[in-house]
């Protein structure tokens, strides 16, 4: 007897079905509080990059890193993301997510989406096949143009078309947007997979005024929905931006608090805005 094709189907040893796969755990913020970083340490040949350091994120919260250069932010970052592991240390997500028991690609299915600070949009496709493209891509599937998108799907792309303000633009090359409008879109090409967490670096590094200040109509736009973590250089903008900022130095936490509170900090004045003083 042949068996039937759709068996043959069924016993496809590439295949895994989805009620096989194991479930999407959920980000467990009963206590508020999405990311736990716990006394973590990370030396590169005996330089301290992360040194002891403690940060702790609220559900929804929009927060701001700063610190001078070297001061361990891109490196928490690439923990974060599981771009490098700790020496030691603790880092979770929600109550019970241990993400450094995951790798980069798994820690982005979680929901953590990460933007470096130069974008690196598909500059000969339009800003709604990026989106498009981003979208098949968080999915695991093999991007491609090709395979149609559920309507579901189209309202998301839609949805962040909007959140951007990229509509106008959405059948322009995104090759011919402005610098600003690549930060957008790429922002967008992390917004459709609807990250919990977002961990953005240096967001508004050359822009024009104009679009610094939409920038920070974005960023803060976003949170409560998303959690979104920003590192940036430029004061002004966080001030514009941040209810509470951590100030990193030496591979550490050394103020916490408004923009007021920490520029207030002795030991901030001392040692990192005192230098500009
Ligand atoms: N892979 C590596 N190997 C050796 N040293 C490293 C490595 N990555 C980072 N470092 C060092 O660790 C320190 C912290 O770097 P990090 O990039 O995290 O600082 P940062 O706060 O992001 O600075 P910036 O504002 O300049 O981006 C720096 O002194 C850097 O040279």
């Amino acid at each position: 007897m042949t068996a039937h094709p759709h068996s043959l189907e069924l016993f496809r040893r590439d295949r895994v079905w989805p009620f096989l796969m194991p479930p999407e755990p959920r980000v467990d913020v009963s206590h508020q509080v999405i990311l736990y970083v716990e006394g973590l340490n990370l030396s590169f040949d005996g330089f301290k990059a992360l040194n002891d350091l403690n940060l702790y994120v609220n559900d929804g919260e929009l927060r701001c890193l700063i610190g001078a250069n070297g001061a361990g932010k891109t490196t928490l970052m690439d923990v974060i993301t599981g771009k490098t592991t700790p020496d030691s240390g603790t880092v979770h997500f929600g109550q019970s997510i241990d993400l450094l028991h995951h790798d980069e690609a798994r820690i982005a299915q979680l929901g953590i989406g990460r933007k470096f600070q130069k974008p690196t949009v598909f500059e000969a496709q339009t800003v709604a096949d990026n989106l498009e493209l981003a979208l098949k891509t968080n999915k695991g599937i093999l991007p491609t143009l090709f395979s149609q998108l559920s309507s579901e799907q189209e309202d998301r792309i839609h949805s962040v078309l909007h959140t951007i303000g990229l509509v106008q633009q959405k059948r322009l090359l995104a090759g011919n947007l402005s610098h600003g409008q690549k930060q957008w879109l790429e922002i967008g090409m992390l917004l459709v997979s609807e990250p919990r967490l977002l961990l953005i670096d240096e967001p508004v590094a050359g822009m024009t005024p104009e679009e610094t200040e939409r920038t920070a109509e974005l960023l803060t736009s976003l949170a409560g929905k998303h959690t979104v973590i920003v590192v940036e250089h430029d004061m002004e903008f966080v001030r514009s931006i941040a209810r509470t900022v951590s100030v990193l130095h030496q591979g550490s936490v050394l103020a916490e608090g408004t923009m007021d509170q920490v520029q207030n900090h002795p030991d901030v004045i001392e040692v990192y805005l005192g230098e500009d003083a």
